[in-house]
């Protein structure tokens, strides 16, 4: 977790590097109506809308606590809404699935933290996600298959990883599991992938990277990217959805949020609270 009001301050205001996305026009394809979630009686998130587009790329901003995770975990059924709806193609109601099945239904979901198998290689690391039916023992038997297929030869060059199949998982960088775990997403042909601060904890260059693989993979998919780091997000002509305390703040592009005086007050007074807190110490 890293404190969004640090990230944030100045780089509100700086100029936009790319127009706004014309991703506008495109069918909605998955939307999550008045969610609310209650911990033990405590809302985390408080009649939450969110619609994706198809072929969009859609960042979920907001401090600390906001409910952007929570919000992921809705969709793709790790955690239960108390109240509302998550439509994909505007039918299928995802609150009444189980997550294997929204999964199965075409939704990718990444968590923050890496979770390929370090033991395994990057290709083994593939096949296994390749194919769900095959468990990691029957994996572990088979080892390596003799060729690696077009498709992953396709997603290794993709995510940044040719010719690296031999190479154990755990022996990549930070950077290049999460590649790595994304590939695995994307051999399973997703329609929405939703992705929790992805370049957390990345170099320059992985970042910028990831970037570029982020635009190559919303070409084929919808993408939901939470995100801390500003500067990577102005990056994108992509839609930016801030949420703050449970609920939705502001929704537009870039420029449109850092205009908001709403999303400004937030960012700065908790820019303040961290100020206080700090000195305090
Ligand atoms: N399983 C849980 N039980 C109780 N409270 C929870 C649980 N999960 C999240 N919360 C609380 O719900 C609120 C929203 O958490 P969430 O992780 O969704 O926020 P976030 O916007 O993703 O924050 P961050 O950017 O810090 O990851 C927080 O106050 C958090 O402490």
């Amino acid at each position: 977790m890293q404190s969004f009001a640090k990230k944030v301050d100045h780089k509100l205001s700086l100029p936009m590097r790319h127009p706004v996305s014309e991703t506008k026009t495109s069918p909605v394809i998955l939307s999550a109506e008045n969610i609310s979630v209650s911990f033990g009686g405590f809302m985390a998130v408080r009649g939450m809308n969110l619609a994706l587009r198809k072929h969009e790329l859609h960042f979920l901003i907001g401090p600390n606590g906001a409910g952007k995770t929570t919000m992921l975990d809705v969709i793709c059924g790790k955690t239960k809404a108390s109240s509302g709806k998550v439509l994909l193609g505007g039918e299928v109601d995802l609150t009444r699935k189980r997550d294997y099945e929204i999964a199965s239904l075409g939704i990718g979901r990444k968590f923050q933290a890496p979770s390929v198998f370090p033991n395994l290689t990057v290709q083994e690391n593939l096949e296994l996600a390749a194919d769900r039916n095959r468990s990691i023992f029957h994996t572990l038997r088979l080892r390596r298959s003799d060729t690696v297929t077009p498709k992953m030869l396709g997603i290794l060059e993709q995510i940044g990883l040719p010719g690296r199949e031999g190479e154990r998982a755990g022996s990549l960088s930070h950077g290049e599991k999460q590649w790595l775990e994304i590939g695995m997403l994307l051999l399973q042909k997703p329609s929405v992938l939703l992705l929790d601060e992805p370049v957390a904890g990345m170099t320059d260059d992985e970042t910028v990277k990831t970037g570029e693989l982020l635009k190559e993979i919303a070409k084929t998919c919808s993408v939901v990217v939470v995100e801390h780091d500003m500067e990577f997000v102005r990056s994108f002509a992509a839609k930016v959805t801030v949420m703050h305390e449970g609920q939705l703040l502001k929704e537009g592009s870039m420029a449109e949020i850092q205009h908001d005086p709403r999303v400004a007050e937030v960012y700065l007074g908790k820019r303040r609270e961290d100020h206080a807190a700090a000195s305090s110490h």
